[in-house]
């Protein structure tokens, strides 16, 4: 159903109602050709960690199928084990000035893009999901995870402090006082506990089973009409756009002068030092 034909992402929007699939470096979209609903799948490997390319990459497809009139997007990893590790360390640490102010303002982007998309969004979670990974997921109307992984905004944990939108979002998703606990806390669900506090929606027992439950949910607003859809969403949602809209300056700013504290960038030493120790 979901067709693979292979194309480069620059001709996406052009040829997006005639091939069934398109693929970049990282990121893969393939659409439905019956029901219109796009599977866009990041296969950045090994953990989908959202560097530059991959985040602009995301941000270019999306757009695409808002271009094109999608009818719904699904959100997924092509890695067996993570969803998405989140923002990949490596753009943070001893970072090109240019390339990081790139990078957080793509991100910033890529964020308002899907949070604010007209088309249902669904993120089948078939992965470990923290920090910016729950952030992706946390952005679609509907997330379907698979058991034995984690999900949750953990940066607290890592010494960090999640962005302001960051918080929004998982504020937006299981309400103040879950969120308050999560977020000081550091904590990463496991599927269960993720499904018990509402931040996922349902569990599904394979990749195919998420897909369909996935397709199921989106099917529901196919006598929707899309218009008043659109605009419901984004009276929940625009708000939160828009703060972000006129604050992305003040934003950029407080992540530079945090990722360039040298304390910060000891702090990535360690914990980049510590990931690889996982392994020995
Ligand atoms: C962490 C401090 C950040 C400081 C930032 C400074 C300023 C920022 C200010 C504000 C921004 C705040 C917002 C932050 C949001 C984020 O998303 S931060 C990123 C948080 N992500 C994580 O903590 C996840 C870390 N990864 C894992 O827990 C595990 O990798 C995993 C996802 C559970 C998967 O485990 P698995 O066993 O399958 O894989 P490995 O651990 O063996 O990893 C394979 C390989 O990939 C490398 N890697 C893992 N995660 C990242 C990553 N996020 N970025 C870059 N590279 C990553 C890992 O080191 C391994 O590499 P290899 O040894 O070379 O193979």
């Amino acid at each position: 159903m979901y067709s693979r034909t292979m194309l480069k992402v620059r001709t996406l929007s052009n040829n997006l109602k005639m091939y069934g699939s398109t693929s970049s470096n990282f990121v893969n979209v393939s659409v439905n050709d019956k029901s219109g609903v796009a599977i866009v799948t990041m296969q950045r490997e090994p953990v989908n960690s959202l560097n530059l390319e991959l985040i602009t990459q995301l941000k270019t497809a999306l757009s695409d199928l808002e271009r094109n009139k999608c009818r719904g997007m699904i959100l997924t990893s092509a890695s067996k084990s993570v969803f998405s590790a989140g923002l990949d360390i490596m753009e943070m640490y001893k970072p090109n000035q240019e390339r990081v102010r790139n990078f957080w303002l793509s991100l910033q982007d890529l964020w308002m893009t899907l949070y604010g998309c007209s088309y249902p969004s669904v993120a089948a979670i078939n992965g470990h999901s923290p920090a910016g990974g729950c952030l992706l997921s946390m952005s679609c109307e509907y997330r379907i995870m698979l058991p034995n992984f984690t999900i949750g905004l953990n940066e607290t944990k890592l010494g960090i402090i999640a962005p302001s939108w960051f918080v929004a979002t998982m504020k937006n998703t299981i309400g103040f006082r879950k969120a308050e606990m999560a977020l000081t806390l550091g904590f990463l669900f496991t599927t269960e506990e993720a499904l018990k506090v509402g931040l996922i929606d349902e569990v599904a027992s394979s990749k195919e089973d998420a897909i369909a439950k996935a397709d199921k949910f989106i099917g529901q607003f196919a006598k929707i009409p899309p218009q008043p859809r659109t605009i419901s969403k984004l009276m929940l949602r625009s708000k939160d756009i828009e703060t972000l809209r006129k604050t992305k300056e003040q934003d950029l700013q407080a992540f530079l002068q945090v990722v360039n504290d040298p304390k910060t960038q000891k702090g990535l030493e360690l914990y980049l030092e510590s990931l690889k120790q996982r392994k020995a």
